[in-house]
């Protein structure tokens, strides 16, 4: 049995800078014409012209003969000046802003502290059209881990939607039913991103005999019951949902450590991933639209024109890849069998 579905794009990647950059980019330029590159680099991503400098090194690091398109976007500061805004949008290759709250994730240190201090920033968006990407979780440690997303949408997010109506909003990586139920009931200017691992695992997966790091990612894995609610929306063909994969890599000291670092390494097999959530759903003829045509549409982007073949064929991941110069990186189902090929 095989597919063939339009070629297509991950609306949410790291891919990191130098040695790292390297080894992970062909991984996503074999399967996906475009990503939108996340900028919690070290320094962040900050201005129009740091942008547009990563984006000539990861096309530098791009190998010849493949195709790919970095959209490129701006890491949104207590300090970001609404000009800054106006530049991106006239760049061209600015696609949107993210807003990590100060603290929330991996190298969010200067994320926002109080996202009333962008007001006059996100007033700028709003006007211009460009994309607020969320990272939704507060970042109180009052409040229980596995609450975080629910309790940024109700304190942070509503309230946003409802001071930028126009506002054009992408809910990154959501985890849980409450988040998919929020964007489904929310204006068309408000959509979201699912991971691979978050349609195919619950949080047992971090725990299974023994805790397992290359399962630990934020937002963690929620219980089951929010998986099928996620599910439920990547399958339904609503075009608010769309393929981000959050593949997020992090050398295997970084994560086998006694404070690992969070993020899943899923870029060399993602489609492959999202067909066996789709296939288990008993929905791949819904594959394409999440994969290959919500997100263009609405990013307002052409979708790509050719296409990808994905073969039903068993295969073993391999215990590791290499990464940079002094270790390598784990991905995630290392060592276990995928059932789909990408040809
Ligand atoms: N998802 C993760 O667990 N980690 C991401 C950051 C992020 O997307 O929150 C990373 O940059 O490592
Ligand atoms: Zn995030
Ligand atoms: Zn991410």
């Amino acid at each position: 049995m095989q597919i063939t579905i339009t070629r297509p794009d991950d609306w949410h990647l790291h891919l990191r800078d130098g040695e790292a950059l390297a080894a992970v980019l062909p991984h996503t330029a074999r399967q996906f014409g475009r990503a939108i590159v996340m900028p919690n680099l070290k320094p962040p991503v900050t201005t129009v012209e740091l942008a547009a400098a990563y984006r000539d090194r990861i096309l530098a690091a791009l190998p010849a003969g493949m195709a790919f398109e970095p959209l490129m976007t701006l890491y949104l500061t207590d300090n970001m000046q609404p000009a800054e805004i106006t530049r991106a949008a006239a760049s061209g290759f600015v696609k949107a802003v993210k807003l990590y709250p100060a603290g929330a994730t991996t190298n969010s240190d200067a994320g926002l502290t109080d996202i009333r201090k962008a007001d006059a920033t996100l007033a700028e968006m709003e006007r211009v059209g460009l994309p607020l990407l969320v990272h939704g979780e507060v970042t109180d440690p009052a409040v229980d881990l596995f609450d975080r997303e629910k309790v940024f949408i109700d304190t942070v997010l509503l309230p946003l939607t409802q001071r930028f109506p126009k506002l054009k909003v992408v809910m990154e990586h959501i985890t849980t039913k409450d988040a998919a139920e929020f964007v489904a009931s929310s204006a068309a200017n408000v959509a979201a991103t699912i991971t691979a691992h978050h349609l195919l695992y619950n949080r047992n997966a971090i725990f299974q005999g023994g805790v397992r790091p290359h399962w630990y990612c934020l937002p963690v894995l929620k219980r089951e019951t929010h998986r099928e609610a996620l599910v439920a929306a990547a399958i339904s063909g609503n075009p608010k949902f769309f393929l981000g994969t959050d593949s997020a890599p992090h050398a295997r000291g970084a994560k086998e450590a006694a404070c690992g670092c969070a993020g899943c390494y899923t870029a060399y097999a993602a489609i492959e991933l999202y067909a066996e959530a789709f296939e288990n759903a008993g929905a791949l003829d819904q594959l394409e639209a999440f994969a290959s045509f919500n997100g263009p549409d609405w990013y307002g982007l052409p979708r790509n024109a050719d296409t990808v073949t994905l073969v039903k064929e068993t295969w073993t991941v391999p215990a590791s890849y290499p990464y940079v110069s002094t270790d390598d990186i784990v991905p995630l189902r290392a060592g276990e069998s995928l059932s789909w090929k990408m040809r």
